[in-house]
């Protein structure tokens, strides 16, 4: 069903191939931008979000039609952390329902030749084995702080393995577990844990101030991946994966919301207290992937943790603080 479960294309061969890598000016999509530039692939079209709102339809089309990317790698989505998914389920839910729903369609319509999708480890059961497999998808009721955005990412998978089981077409999806690195999004409430805690224990060492609040109660284990470790995956997947299933993207190696405060503690030189907020949510309690299909392939990961936040850091003092 569906085709092969893996071969290699002319992904990395073809230096003149176009590729549109949607949401460019991310986290994720700068990376990956970096990523490509790197190995001598530059015709990329990019287009940012006001030149372009992916949640048009006919606008989406329209710039397919122009352009006609033979490859594409689907990186804008509307993402935050545990208290933006919780607050705004409906943006969540609708805008990467209406942003991954074009683009996968307008791409099949107008002739790319591969596109892939990219989801996050939050579409698994919140009680699924651990580490997770992916056939753990679908198997159990969703964590309700990410529900909404995990069915949007949820049916970006399944659309991906409608569009080749119906049209041979091939779209590939990658699971990541939780990302950072440079162009994080450090906003104090929406952001995701490690740039909210990057941001506060700075402006603490700053302030002098002599406690930082940490929300939960930091017991919940978390996988973390530098994002260039992530953006080197997705380049693998779009050369060596062509199958139907999804493939999870992890380090392999959690540690407690409360040893990730005091490592990122360590790495911004705070020096006082953390102060526990258990009146904010936990969410699930452990999310760890077994990326063992996409290993077996090939792909390792290289940043420790300890590396990736010291160089993220570096990347928030000369980018964010010093703007
Ligand atoms: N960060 C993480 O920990 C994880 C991320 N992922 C996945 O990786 C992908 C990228 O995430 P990440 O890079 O972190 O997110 P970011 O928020 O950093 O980047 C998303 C990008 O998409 C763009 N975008 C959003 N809405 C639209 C729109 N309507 N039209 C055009 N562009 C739009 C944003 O532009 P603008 O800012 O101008 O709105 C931004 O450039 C997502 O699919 C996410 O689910 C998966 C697992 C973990
Ligand atoms: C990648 C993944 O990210 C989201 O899921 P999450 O892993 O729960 O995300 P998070 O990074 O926001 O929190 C991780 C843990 O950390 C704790 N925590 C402590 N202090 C702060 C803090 O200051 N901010 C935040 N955000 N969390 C904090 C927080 O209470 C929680 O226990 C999904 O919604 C969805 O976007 C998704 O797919």
């Amino acid at each position: 069903m569906g085709g092969p479960t893996h071969d290699s294309s002319d992904f990395l061969t073809d230096k003149s191939a176009k590729i549109f890598v949607a949401g460019h000016g991310g986290l994720v999509g700068s990376a990956i931008v970096r990523k490509l530039q790197s190995l001598g692939l530059t015709n990329l079209v990019l287009r940012s979000h006001s030149e372009l709102d992916l949640t048009r339809q006919s606008d989406v089309d329209s710039f397919f039609a122009a352009e006609k990317p033979q490859y594409v790698i689907l990186a804008a989505a509307k993402v935050g952390g545990i208290h933006a998914n919780n607050t705004y389920p409906a943006d969540f839910i609708a805008i990467n329902l209406q942003i991954q729903t074009n683009v996968i369609d307008s791409s099949f319509r107008h002739g790319a030749k591969k596109l892939l999708f990219l989801g996050s480890s939050c579409i698994y059961p919140k009680l699924a084995p651990q580490p997770i497999p992916e056939n753990a998808l679908l198997t159990g009721p969703l964590e309700p702080t990410n529900e909404w955005y995990a069915v949007a990412k949820i049916s970006g998978i399944k659309m991906c393995q409608a569009y080749r089981i119906q049209y041979n077409w091939d779209a590939i999806s990658g699971m990541p577990t939780n990302l950072y690195g440079p162009n994080d999004n450090f906003h104090p409430e929406n952001s995701h844990v490690l740039p909210a805690l990057m941001r506060r224990f700075h402006e603490a060492k700053v302030s002098k101030a002599k406690e930082v609040v940490v929300w939960g109660t930091g017991s919940p284990l978390r996988e973390f991946l530098h994002v260039d470790d992530l953006a080197d995956a997705v380049v693998f997947l779009m050369d060596k994966y062509s199958g139907l299933e999804h493939l999870n993207v992890g380090s392999g190696k959690e540690v407690t919301i409360k040893e990730l405060a005091e490592l990122v503690k360590e790495v911004v030189g705070f020096e006082g207290e953390l102060v526990w907020d258990t009146s904010k949510p936990d969410g699930t309690p452990r999310k760890l992937m077994d990326s063992s299909k996409l290993l077996g392939l090939g792909w390792t990961p290289k940043i420790s943790l300890k590396d990736g936040l010291v160089d993220t850091y570096k990347w928030y003092v000369e980018n964010v603080v010093k703007q």
